[in-house]
């Protein structure tokens, strides 16, 4: 993401990232080349305004959509460019996503949704399903539906959720919009804390306490991406 070469220590590379939509007749390319990475234990804020790509980029990392160009790794393993299914499996071992859409299965209790997400963990998960509902602040929870849920205990299951299968990258999409003072700061704990478990942490954000949480800070604009005080990203793997 910066002019330093990609190293070892990269959890998270995208290279050349291109993602072309056509809705009839209007054709749109959300992201015109990005390319950045995020190293082992770091935390990399994206911001930008409306339309910039911001989600269209998560989606790509994240193995939810596929770019019409360039290629995706986590954990030093492609996922771009790979059937659904493949996308999906990958997805569950090596990257928990965070979404304002948020990342609960409805019919599914909050501990069910925790064991869920463990299932594709190899061994015994880092984490009990008890101790995660316990981390986030709603022990007594567990048994409930999402719909069950206030905003503020929706957005603390939602982390554990996220955070279930101990990935090595964590993307959040506005993890802190719209909550209240005490959840936005146990979310934006939590994030770094995984950071210094030794995850990749992405945040796409519009607020200034994730932005100050960050080490870096991506500015996308327009489907491009610069290093905030940098230079286009575009240029790092040339
Ligand atoms: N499924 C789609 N079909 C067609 N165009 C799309 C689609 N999804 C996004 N776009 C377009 O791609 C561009 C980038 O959208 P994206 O949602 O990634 O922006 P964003 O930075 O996340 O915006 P916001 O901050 O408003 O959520 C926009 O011009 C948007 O209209």
């Amino acid at each position: 993401m910066t002019a330093v070469p990609s190293t070892d220590d990269d959890v998270l590379t995208a290279r050349e990232l291109y993602r072309f939509y056509r809705a009839g007749e209007e054709e749109t390319l959300a992201l015109r080349g990005v390319s950045l990475r995020v190293g082992r234990g770091e935390t990399v804020a994206v911001v930008g305004p409306s339309g910039a790509g911001k989600s269209t980029l998560l989606a790509c990392l994240a193995g939810l959509d596929e770019p019409s160009g360039g290629e995706v790794r986590v954990d030093g393993v492609r996922i771009s460019h790979r059937p659904e299914t493949e996308r999906a499996r990958l997805r569950a071992r090596h990257v928990g996503v965070l979404l304002q859409t948020r990342n609960l299965l409805p019919h599914l209790s909050v501990r069910d949704n925790i064991r869920m997400a463990q299932h594709a963990v190899r061994g015994r998960p880092a984490m009990t399903a008890e101790a995660l509902l316990e981390q986030v602040g709603i022990e007594r929870r567990g048994r409930a539906l999402p719909r069950q849920l206030s905003g503020g205990e929706l957005a603390r299951a939602g982390l554990a959720v996220a955070l279930a299968n101990s990935p090595a990258v964590l993307l959040a999409d506005e993890p802190t919009g719209e909550l209240d003072g005490d959840t936005e700061q146990l979310v934006l704990r939590m994030l770094r804390d995984r950071a210094a478990d030794g995850s990749a942490v992405l945040i796409v954000t519009h607020s200034a306490e994730a932005v100050r949480i960050a080490d870096r800070v991506v500015a996308l604009d327009d489907g491009r991406a610069r290093e905030k005080g940098g230079r286009e990203t575009g240029h790092a793997f040339r």
